[in-house]
């Protein structure tokens, strides 16, 4: 299978756009011509750098209002297909996309497109070049992918075929079941893109909202199981256009591209084997168990101030390292390691964040297939040096810099804890905590669809619609991933202003990372009480959110008595309630969460966060202080 992507995919200049791609691992380019004509150099020069960087020209598009053109626009039109298919000869491909027309005056009629297809392919063939017509799903008489084939059919001639682009077929919602009836062979190229469901004008959506299969909502993965059922066996190529991969950066677009290729295919051939052959065998997506630990950077006060912090939440120091200066604080299933290391990967991160969490262990099925599966999809493996007496444990670079430690049971990676850490004799028996309900991760707004690409090709996890989140100074677009059975939650905050709560704790740390971290207690008003006794001190609530719980919800005056005088929040959904309380914010806007599922409740009380978020800000920014 050749991997291939759109030039207009990408930001940057040609030659930017080209190290991205090669970089990222795709085997070929489709030649935008606005992006060749945009760059100052010949087009053997071009071609010539392009297979020097190990790419192959796998389509030059596109070629507009062809087809169905009255005298003497038509002849015109062919004398413009000529001059394209020199400078085609002169990069060194042999395909062009004609999309269907938009031309005004462009008369429809099948016959007399596939007339004219005919005699382009004659043109072509000549000069040993093929071309492929592609339904455009806002063309002026061909919008759909059938009529186009009806059309290479008719046309009937070697050198001209169908393209196929899972935006037009999907988004007009064509059933893609329908291109099993195309032969493979007569197939010249596929392009794939995804988007998000939005009621909108057919030509704004597929210019501005394209984005990368698995990051938005068509059923590519079904397009692509038909194309590959008919025996296609030319390049799959990504053709995005997005206002903001426009704007990105181009080495990241370009490995989320190469990232949600290689899922799609992977996928693609676990429900139809037959149909995928040369794609090389990787693991299936990791099953989670949860989250084994949280490991946070920090020195000096700060640390010490989050080990009070930790102590105060009932957490007991369990051990220490036996080679470095970590220490282990646990309660219930949840492990904090706290590391005070001042050189290696934690020390570089503290100094590049300040008190971060720089590595979460993931409790997994198969820790080594997992770090597979993600090399397969594009990470980096994570190394450090392996101490006497330490565990080698599977570990991979995430994105911005950020560290996943896999571990499973198989293996005796579990036993970490008992082999590399000291035990600390104690008593405490906590405050009823006894898991990591979900981790808060906060990242500027561009971030968020490179990370649930990432947590969903690596994992079997589901994405939940994005909600809005009104912080008083700005919006906050908030995503939550998790796996089937809920074991493993992430929630992806997307900050576009650095006034807002996530944004100034992303301004303030220099990047994404985990801004909050939510424990589950099984009896929320014990644990309050217990959390009290210990002297820690809750987010404290507004009067008026508790008089509008009484007014939107059916709770008795002991209930809500009590959720008042804990500073606790409630919402409900169709079939369960959610409890939580959050802490005071520590270390520059990182905090934590106590929350009780209550009956299969489902979400992460979206309703909620803006009090929250206020009644942080309240903390933060004293009475009588003017904002920023
Ligand atoms: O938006 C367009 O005009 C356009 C051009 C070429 C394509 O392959 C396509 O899918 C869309
Ligand atoms: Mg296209």
């Amino acid at each position: 299978m050749k991997t291939s992507i759109a030039t207009v995919s990408i930001s940057g200049n040609l030659v930017e756009k080209l190290e991205a791609i090669a970089a990222a691992g795709f085997d070929g380019i489709e030649i935008f011509e606005q992006d060749f004509i945009a760059h100052d150099g010949n087009p053997r020069e071009v071609g010539d750098l392009i297979r020097t960087m190990g790419l192959d020209i796998t389509l030059f598009q596109p070629f507009r209002d062809f087809e169905g053109l009255p005298e003497p626009l038509r002849a015109k039109a062919f004398d413009r297909a000529e001059r394209k298919f020199d400078l085609m000869q002169e990069l060194g491909t042999d395909l062009v996309l004609v999309c269907s027309s938009c031309h005004p005056q462009a008369l429809g009629g099948i016959d007399r497109a596939a007339e004219d297809f005919h005699a382009l392919g004659e043109r072509a063939a000549a000069r040993g070049l093929r071309v492929g017509f592609e339904a455009l799903a806002w063309g002026r008489h061909v919008n759909d992918h059938r009529d186009a084939w009806e059309i290479v059919r008719r046309a009937d001639h070697a050198n001209v075929g169908v393209i196929l682009d899972s935006f037009h077929t999907l988004s007009r919602r064509i059933d893609p079941e329908t291109i099993r009836r195309i032969p493979g062979d007569r197939i010249f190229f596929v392009q794939l893109a995804d988007a998000p469901l939005i009621d909108m004008d057919l030509l704004y959506w597929s210019r501005h909202f394209r984005n990368m299969p698995g990051e938005g909502d068509l059923a590519v993965t079904d397009f692509m199981k038909a194309v590959m059922a008919t025996g296609y066996a030319g390049p799959v190529s990504l053709e995005i256009f997005n206002d903001q991969f426009r704007g990105g950066r181009p080495k990241t677009i370009a490995k989320d591209g190469y990232r949600s290729l290689v899922a799609l295919m992977d996928d693609v051939r676990r429900e139809e084997p037959a149909a995928v052959r040369d794609l090389a065998p990787m693991p299936a997506r990791s099953t989670v168990n949860g989250v084994a630990f949280v490991e946070f950077a920090t020195r000096g006060e700060e640390a010490d101030a989050l080990e009070t912090m930790l102590r105060s939440l009932g957490f007991r120091l369990s051990g220490a390292h036996i080679a470095k200066n970590l220490s282990l604080w646990a309660q219930g299933e949840i492990r904090i390691v706290v590391n005070r290391e001042t050189s290696g990967y934690a020390s570089s991160a503290y100094s590049m964040h300040g008190t971060t969490v720089c590595d979460i262990g993931i409790s997994v099925q198969a820790a080594t297939e997992t770090v597979d599966r993600a090399q397969r999809l594009g990470a980096d493996p994570f190394r450090q040096p392996i101490g006497p007496g330490e565990l080698d444990i599977p570990a991979i670079r995430g994105l911005s810099g950020s560290v996943l430690h896999f571990i499973d049971e198989a293996s005796g990676l579990n036993d970490v804890w008992s082999v590399e850490f000291t035990e600390t004799p104690g008593e405490d028996s906590g405050a009823g905590l006894k898991r990591i309900d979900h981790l808060a991760q906060t990242m500027s707004y561009d971030e968020m669809l490179s990370w649930s690409l990432f947590y969903t090709t690596l994992f079997e996890m589901r994405k939940s619609p994005m909600v809005d989140v009104v912080d008083p100074d700005g919006l906050v677009r908030s995503q939550a991933l998790e796996t089937p059975d809920g074991t493993f939650r992430i929630t992806l905050n997307g900050a576009e202003t650095h006034r807002t709560m996530a944004g100034n704790f992303l301004a303030d740390s220099f990047g994404a990372s985990v801004q909050h971290i939510a424990l589950a207690s099984d009896d929320i008003f014990a644990t309050s009480d217990a959390l009290a006794a210990r002297g820690f001190a809750p987010l404290p609530m507004s009067d008026n959110y508790y008089a509008d719980l009484a007014a939107r919800f059916d709770l008795d005056a002991g209930m809500l008595a009590r959720l008042k005088a804990g500073n606790i929040l409630y919402d409900e959904d169709a079939s369960g309630a959610f409890f939580q309380f959050y802490s005071r914010p520590y270390s520059g806007g990182m905090f934590f969460e106590i929350v009780q599922r209550w009956n299969g409740y489902a979400g992460y009380g979206a309703p909620n966060a803006p009090f929250r978020i206020a009644a942080q800000k309240r903390l933060m920014r004293p009475k009588g202080m003017p904002k920023r």
